[in-house]
């Protein structure tokens, strides 16, 4: 299916460098060029040009040139999107690139919407749908994981492994729908031990694919690292020492962190958002309140929660802070860390004793601590190696599918919910249409995922989030 339209977008980020390219796709990219190109090589026809071939020459209006470019011809549906493609590099400067689109469209071309080029590459069957939103995650990607793991998407690593079982399914419903039909002969052309088996091998493969999230979520949006403790612990220093930026005020007044601070940090390849807190204790003071208030919701939020104590406090502070903060977690997949600050202030033989694992998991049950100067950055090493430590990247590490996309997810809950009411109800030699029914649900939701079904809402949804031009 070609698209009628002919579009054209700046594919470049506005403003930024030497270069910048436009793109022109549709069925009346290479007339338009015609129109507005003039090689300069002598009598040389663009619409003649064998395909994937590159040319020098001049933008002009019909009355003066606007710049000196190079052309690149992609021939349908030998192209990114499958369509007839231009693209056109001009020199940077936003007015030359705004004056050749304006030219475009005086021509016959449209502005591109949002994601649009990727679109046709999905509508005209160049990719599936989760390819696609591979693609904005690649151009979205922060971290070497988020990269490796869009990149993988985009090349279909996900889709493959799902259309692969849903036709088997497909084939299967088929029997079962045909036995429907010779009802009254009590045949069974759909071998319900074989089912059973396809059946259970899907419901590994989904309930696979959603534990991957977890890690998915973490490495695209960056894993939630709060950091919180008494005022004055050194919370924000040591912000401040990871992010090797003052990002936060810090000062030996008690509260002087009252909202919430954060900022991204990639820590070998993972990126983590770190959330400095106002420090608690007891105040009257009514925003620190509501600063504090804040802390033990990051508490609620976080995967890691970093607490930071003072190496010269007593036992029984620590002790309760731990419990304090314990009560707060809400998820036994969140790790708790206790970090103990000040470490140059205080003997080491002292801290040695004091903070072994052993002697601080006898006084806190837990041994993730780990002491430090964030002051004088020693042993913060320590610290991002524990944080490594709390992630369980192997799947990365192994190029394994992992589900990274919210709407992924879902409809990967929803398919897991049917496989499970249809496994119950092989066991149960239910009749072949209620069995179809529930195979159906699957199907359905196995689709929505690569866009074998989905509806303008969903696709309109999807792309309206990418950036133009891409
Ligand atoms: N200049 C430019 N750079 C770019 C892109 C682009 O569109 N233009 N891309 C855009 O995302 C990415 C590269 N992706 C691309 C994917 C497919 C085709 C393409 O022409 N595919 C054809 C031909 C394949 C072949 O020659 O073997 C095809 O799939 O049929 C081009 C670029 C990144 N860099
Ligand atoms: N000696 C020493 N002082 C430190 C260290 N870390 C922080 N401090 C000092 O402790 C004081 C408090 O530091 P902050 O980082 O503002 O403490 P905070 O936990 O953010 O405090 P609030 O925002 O009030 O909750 C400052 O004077 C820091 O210079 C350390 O490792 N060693
Ligand atoms: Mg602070």
């Amino acid at each position: 299916m070609i698209l009628e339209d002919t579009i054209c977008a700046i594919s470049t980020a506005p403003g930024a460098g030497a270069i910048a390219v436009l793109r022109l796709a549709g069925p009346k990219a290479f007339n338009i060029t015609e129109n507005v190109f003039r090689p300069a090589a002598k009598n040389k026809s663009i619409t003649e040009q064998a395909p994937n071939t590159v040319h020098f020459g001049t933008i002009y209006d019909g009355e003066n040139d606007i710049d000196e470019v190079v052309i690149t011809l992609f021939k349908s549906p030998k192209s990114f999107t499958g369509d007839d493609i231009v693209e056109i590099s001009c020199h940077g400067a936003v007015f030359i690139q705004q004056k050749i689109l304006q030219l475009l469209t005086d021509k016959g071309a449209r502005l591109a919407k949002p994601g649009e080029f990727t679109q046709r590459s999905f509508l005209n069957g160049k990719m599936d749908l989760s390819q696609a939103e591979a693609v904005a995650d690649l151009i979205a990607a922060r971290s070497e994981a988020a990269r490796r793991v869009a990149l993988k998407q985009m090349k279909g690593g996900f889709s493959n492994e799902l259309i692969n079982l849903r036709s088997k399914l497909l084939e299967f419903t088929s029997l079962i729908e045909l036995e429907l039909d010779f009802s009254e002969e009590d045949v069974e052309f759909a071998d319900r031990s074989q089912l059973i088996d396809l059946v259970l091998e899907i419901e590994h493969l989904l309930k696979k694919l959603i534990d991957s999230f977890s890690l998915g979520n973490a490495i695209k949006n960056g894993i939630p690292v709060a950091i919180v403790g008494h005022t004055n612990a050194g919370k924000s220093t040591l912000l401040n020492a990871l992010l090797q930026e003052e990002r936060a005020l810090v000062s030996d007044v008690h509260g002087t962190t009252r909202d919430v601070i954060e900022d991204v940090m990639n820590i070998q390849g993972i990126t983590f958002r770190f959330i400095d807190t106002a420090g608690i204790r007891n105040t009257i003071d009514k925003v620190e309140s509501m600063g504090i208030a804040l802390t033990y919701n990051k508490i609620k939020q976080a995967s890691i929660i970093v607490l930071m104590m003072d190496a010269q406090d007593e036992d029984a502070k620590i002790h309760q802070a731990v419990s304090d903060v314990k009560r707060h977690m809400n998820s036994d997949k969140q790790q708790l860390i206790v970090v103990v600050n000040k470490t140059d202030l205080v003997d080491s033989e002292i801290l040695e004793k004091r903070f072994s694992k052993k002697a601080f998991r006898e006084l806190t049950g837990t041994d993730s601590v780990v002491p430090l100067s964030a002051k004088m950055h020693i042993h913060l090493d320590r610290l991002t190696s524990e944080l490594l430590k709390t992630m369980d990247t192997g799947a990365i590490d192994n190029d394994e599918v992992v589900v990274t996309n919210a709407r992924h997810y879902e409809a990967l809950k929803n398919a897991l919910e049917g496989i499970q009411r249809t496994l119950e109800g092989l066991q149960n030699g239910i009749s072949g249409d209620f069995l179809s029914q529930d195979i159906r649900e699957v199907l359905h939701y196995l689709g929505e995922i690569t866009g074998q079904i989905s509806t303008d809402e969903v696709l309109g949804n999807i792309f309206k989030n990418f950036c133009i031009g891409k």
